[in-house]
C-alpha cells in the first residue's frame, strides 16, 4: 500500500428519515418517499460517488412494515458498501432488525478507516420523544473505554441538544444530561450525529461537533415555533474522515427532484 493510499479518507454517507411505507405509492405530505430517497441516492452517486459506509439514522419506515425495510435494503443495493441502520420513533425495532440482518446492516459498533462508530437506539415504543436505556448508555461507555485512542462518531435518532425549533423541544432525547456526562469523559468523541429534525444543524459543544441532517423526504422549517414544512429538496450528509481525527462534512440536496409539497399541513 502506498502512502497516498493510506492517507485516503473514509467516505461516510448519512441518510436519514426516509419514512418509507409498505406501498410503493406511499407519500408524506404529498412527497413519494421512495422516489425522494432514490433521487437522493442518484445525487450522491453523481456528486460524490460511492461511499465506504452508510449510516441510516432512523425513521427508516413510516409504518414499521417489513416491506418498507426491504425497500430500503433494495435502494441501498445502488451502493457497494456496508450500511448500519438505527431506529427512530416511527420504526418497529423487531422488523427493522430482522430485515437489517438480511442486508448485513444490523450493527451497533464498527471500527473502520481509523474511526469508531457507535450506533445507539434512542427509540421508545409508542412515543415520539427519545430516551437512551441503561443498556444503551452502558454499551456507549463500554465501547468508549475499550477504544480510548480511536476518533469516534456517536449516532442516535433524537436530538440531544435544544434546537431553535420550538415545537420539537419536547420530542428530543429526554435523558440528555446522562448522555452528555458520559460523552464529556471521553475526548476521543469528535462527532455526535442525529436525524429526526429534518433540517441541517451544526454546532460545537466542548470540542464535539454536533450535526444533524435533512431528511431524504420532507423538511421542517428551521426556527419555526409551530409545525411547519419547508420546500427545500431532500438531502444527505457526506463525511470525509481522516484517521488523525480531522474531518470535513457537507450537506447536499437532490437538485433535480421535482415534488409538490403540501405546505398547509399542520402535522402528520
Ligand atoms: N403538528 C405537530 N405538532 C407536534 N408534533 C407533531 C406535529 N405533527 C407531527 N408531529 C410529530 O412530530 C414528529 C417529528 O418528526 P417525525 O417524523 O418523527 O414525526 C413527527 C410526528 O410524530
Amino acid at each position: 500500500m502506498t502512502s497516498k493510499e493510506t492517507a485516503r479518507p473514509l467516505r461516510v454517507l448519512q441518510l436519514t428519515d426516509p419514512h418509507l411505507m409498505a406501498s410503493a405509492d406511499g407519500a408524506l405530505l404529498g412527497v413519494n418517499t421512495r422516489d425522494s430517497l432514490n433521487a437522493v441516492i442518484a445525487e450522491v452517486l453523481a456528486s460524490h460517488g460511492q461511499p465506504d459506509l452508510i449510516l441510516a439514522t432512523g425513521d427508516l419506515a413510516q409504518d414499521g412494515s417489513e416491506e418498507a425495510y426491504c425497500a430500503l435494503g433494495e435502494s441501498f443495493t445502488a451502493f457497494n458498501c456496508a450500511s448500519a441502520w438505527i431506529a427512530g420513533n416511527h420504526d418497529k425495532v423487531p422488523s427493522l432488525k430482522e430485515v437489517a440482518a438480511r442486508y448485513g446492516a444490523n450493527r451497533r459498533h464498527l471500527v473502520q478507516g481509523g474511526w469508531q462508530f457507535i450506533l445507539l437506539d434512542s427509540s421508545v415504543p409508542g412515543k415520539v420523544h427519545g430516551e437512551l436505556a441503561e443498556s444503551e448508555l452502558g454499551f456507549l461507555v463500554q465501547m468508549l473505554e475499550q477504544n480510548p485512542d480511536v476518533p469516534t462518531l456517536v449516532t442516535l435518532h433524537h436530538h440531544p441538544v435544544d434546537i431553535d425549533t420550538d415545537w420539537m423541544a419536547d420530542i428530543g432525547l429526554r435523558n440528555r444530561e446522562e448522555f452528555w456526562q458520559l460523552i464529556d469523559r471521553f475526548p476521543q468523541v469528535k462527532i455526535v450525529l442525529w436525524g429526526h429534525i429534518h433540517q441541517t444543524f451544526e454546532q460545537q459543544r466542548n470540542g464535539v461537533h454536533l450535526l444533524a441532517t435533512p431528511s431524504t423526504c420532507i423538511q421542517f422549517t428551521s426556527g419555526s415555533r409551530k409545525f411547519s414544512v419547508d420546500d427545500l429538496a431532500p438531502g444527505y450528509r457526506w463525511f470525509e474522515l481522516q484517521a488523525s481525527g480531522d474531518f470535513t462534512t457537507e450537506v447536499c440536496r437532490a437538485r433535480s427532484f421535482e415534488f409538490e409539497l403540501d405546505q398547509n399541513s399542520t402535522g402528520y
